[in-house]
């Protein structure tokens, strides 16, 4: 029988495992789970981008890193700039390196080729992060089939190819001892994929690009627990729009529908901020890195067993997400149908 001294001890007890539970996960989220100082990091689609920038942060940051993607002159005038800042670290990071290497991602065997070119120039690959992709919107009954299969080798393969090399030699060998001399503990190794919030939002226009880009977030849970195995770590980037030359090259062939729903839901962000915000995100070890506030309440909607840094709010912001999502769907889908009010069906069209 609930009497009030009954509730008040349940509701206090309840409290004090949250706030108990809270701090425990606080405590052990607090140390820096991505330390790169002194570390070899691969970085897919580095030549521009969020690639670059990524590239760029980690060398600031003390890490050696080997960029790969195809065009060998975009490649050039990225390592020179990625070179500058390691010039600039000199005094501080006397070891580091930077490696340069054109290859097509979508190939196996060139993403073994890349893989082996980076551990002969910069050494045992401790972290890769992938952010080679793009999208080419349009409506799904305009695209070819070769069109769905180009989205998926520029997303999903050009990640996985070299994802899966990278795991296999990961797992088949220990981490190297830490170069830093301010790093007492082996970090763990990790492999870092980029999706896209579009992955946990459908927008009409993405239809062959949000396949592969949820697809590797799939990877990414699947991938985190059988490196369990071996103390590999994966996650995987879900940023909003970047203003990247790939968002340049996207905005020539996307619909104006699509345009209509980011520009009222979607802030594009610089390729440095979202650098920024995803290794912000992986230091505090959260497996589906966002960028900014409201990007978190989309992933606490459809993140089910990922595990999430900082839990207790996350399930707060789950709750709301479940409220928030319905109009969100809503707004996106008025516009669609203002569009097809606007045009007609296309075989009643004049
Ligand atoms: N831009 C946006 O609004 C958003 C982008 N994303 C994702 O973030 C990532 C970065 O995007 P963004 O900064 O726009 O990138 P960009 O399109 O500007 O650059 C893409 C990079 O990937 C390389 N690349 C592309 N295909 C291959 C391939 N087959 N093999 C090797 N390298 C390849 C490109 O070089 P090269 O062509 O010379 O090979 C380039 O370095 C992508 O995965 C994208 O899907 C996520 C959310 C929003
Ligand atoms: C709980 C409620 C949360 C609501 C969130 C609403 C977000 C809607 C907008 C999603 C925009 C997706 C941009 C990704 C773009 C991208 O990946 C391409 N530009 C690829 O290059």
């Amino acid at each position: 029988m609930a009497t009030p001294t009954n509730s008040l001890l349940v509701g206090a007890s309840t409290a004090t495992a949250l706030i108990v539970a809270t701090y425990l996960t606080m405590g052990l989220f607090s140390k820096n789970q991505l330390p790169v100082a002194g570390r070899n990091v691969i970085v897919t689609g580095g030549s521009q981008g969020m690639g670059k920038a990524v590239a760029i942060l980690l060398a600031s940051k003390g890490a050696s890193v080997s960029i790969v993607a195809r065009d060998p002159k975009k490649l050039a005038a990225a390592g020179e700039e990625i070179q500058a800042v390691v010039n600039a670290n000199a005094g501080k990071y006397p070891d580091q390196k930077v490696a340069v290497i054109s290859a097509d991602l979508s190939d196996p065997e060139q993403a073994q080729r890349a893989l082996d070119e980076s551990e002969a120039q910069i050494g045992d690959t401790e972290i890769l992060w992938t952010c080679a992709g793009g999208a080419i919107p349009g409506f799904f009954k305009e695209y070819s089939p070769a069109d769905l299969q180009h989205a998926m080798n520029t997303n999903y393969w050009s990640a996985v190819y070299i994802g899966h090399a990278v795991f296999k030699l990961m797992a088949s060998r220990p981490p190297p001892a830490p170069k830093d001399p301010n790093q007492k503990v082996t970090p763990q190794r990790k492999i870092i994929f980029t999706s896209s919030l579009a992955a946990f939002c459908p927008l009409v226009g993405y239809s062959s690009y949000v396949g592969p880009k949820a697809a590797l977030r799939a990877l990414t849970d699947t991938l985190r627990q059988e490196g369990l195995l071996y103390d590999i770590g994966a996650h995987c980037c879900c940023p909003g729009g970047i203003l990247s030359p790939g968002y340049d090259n996207e905005n020539l062939t996307k619909p104006d529908v699509l345009k209509k729903i980011e520009e009222e839901d979607d802030k594009p962000q610089t390729p440095e901020d979202v650098a920024k915000y995803c290794l912000e995100e992986l230091e505090r070890g959260q497996t589906l890195p966002v960028t900014f506030f409201l990007a978190r309440a989309a992933r606490a909607g459809i993140v089910g067993p990922t595990p999430r840094a900082g839990f207790f709010f996350e399930i707060l912001l789950s709750w709301a997400a479940a409220i928030i999502f319905i109009f969100v769907r809503r707004g996106h889908d008025g516009i669609v149908l203002k569009e097809r009010k606007a045009k007609g069906l296309p075989w009643e069209q004049k």
